[in-house]
């Protein structure tokens, strides 16, 4: 049984693997040599840097390929469907990053309230802006979190820690959550000082967050995106930090990665990471966890192991 490993895995799991008798490769390839390499392999692990394609999908058929793991959680970087229907399973690791990205949101948060992002910058040049940075508390200030899944939900529990009001809208609830309060989205826009983003990408409805949705945010809202790039429209939410309308932007995914829109990355009111929600030690264990387990249900292999989170 051969897996390729597209954008590696953390150790320990690669040797599980290896001891589970499993022939591993961990190596990158292109898109336009993916799809022939992969016939090769019975499975292939990727994160968001690899995409699996209709055309990968296509140069593959005819292979061994029968599963493909996505060691994350967003599966917008497969043609699920396409797979599906030529007998190629999809499956994710959902839980393992949750708190991580979490995290992460709660880290740029505090850097657009506070101008750690630009301190970190200015400081370097020898500026002292003391007077510049004033920013303001968490504490008192209302939460709109859209998408109130799993990671959504860790960071409504942090948010509240911080003596935030949350609020939320979900496409899938429409009751409040205990202390949590549903809102509808156009009120959550007009209601919330900080905007999080927790949802996945949809194709088909494009950004969520553009300029219409951003006009009806309080002036001096700030907006997180640790979801996906696509789901805010980049443009409109530069021109409502260079107008004003908004305070700051904290963004670890964008609409093309890695990204090259100067603008917006060196843009001051932003915080930036690349991409980094699921990069610590933790998720990544959790995620090679996850995948030595997935592996060996799938192809029935070893005895069944209870993983730890
Ligand atoms: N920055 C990073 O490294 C990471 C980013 N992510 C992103 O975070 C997203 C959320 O992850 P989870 O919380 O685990 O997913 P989840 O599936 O547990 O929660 C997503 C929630 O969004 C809701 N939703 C979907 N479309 C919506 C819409 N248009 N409006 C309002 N609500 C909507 C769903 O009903 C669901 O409750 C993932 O899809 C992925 O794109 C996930 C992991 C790491
Ligand atoms: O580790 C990665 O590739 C990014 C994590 C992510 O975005 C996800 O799990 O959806």
């Amino acid at each position: 049984m051969k897996v390729l490993l597209a954008d590696g895995l953390q150790k320990q799991s690669i040797d599980e693997l290896e001891q589970l008798g499993l022939e591993v490769c961990s190596k990158h390839f292109d898109a336009s040599e993916l799809g022939s390499e992969l016939k090769k392999y019975d499975a292939v692990v990727v994160r968001s840097a690899t995409k699996i394609t209709k055309e990968v999908i296509d140069d593959e058929l005819g292979g061994n390929l029968k599963l493909i793991i996505r060691a994350g959680v967003g599966i917008d970087n497969i043609d699920v469907k396409y797979a599906e229907s030529n007998n190629i399973a999809v499956k994710n690791t959902p839980n393992a990053s949750s708190i991580s990205v979490a995290e992460l949101t709660i880290a740029h948060m505090l850097s657009v309230a506070r101008f750690l992002n630009i301190s970190n910058v200015t400081m370097r040049q020898n500026q002292w802006n003391k007077k510049k940075y004033v920013g303001c508390e968490l504490y008192g200030k209302t939460l709109g979190l859209i998408g109130m899944g799993r990671i959504g939900k860790e960071v409504a529990k942090r948010a509240a820690a911080f003596g935030m009001r949350v609020i939320y809208f979900d496409s899938l609830y429409n009751e409040d959550i205990g202390d949590y309060k549903f809102e509808q989205f156009d009120d959550l826009l007009k209601k919330a000082d900080f905007i999080t983003l927790h949802v996945p990408y949809d194709k088909k409805r494009g950004a969520l967050i553009g300029k219409d949705e951003i006009e009806k945010m309080k002036d001096g809202a700030y907006l997180i995106n640790c979801a996906r790039g696509k789901v805010v429209d980049e443009a409109a939410l530069l021109e409502a930090l260079n107008s004003g309308k908004l305070s700051g932007a904290g963004i670890d995914v964008f609409e093309n990665e890695p990204s090259t829109n100067v603008e917006l990355l060196s843009n001051p009111k932003v915080s930036i990471t690349p991409h980094i929600g699921a990069s610590t030690k933790e998720a990544q264990q959790r995620i090679g966890r996850e995948v030595v387990l997935t592996l060996k249900d799938f192809f029935n292999i070893g005895d069944k192991v209870v993983i730890g989170v």
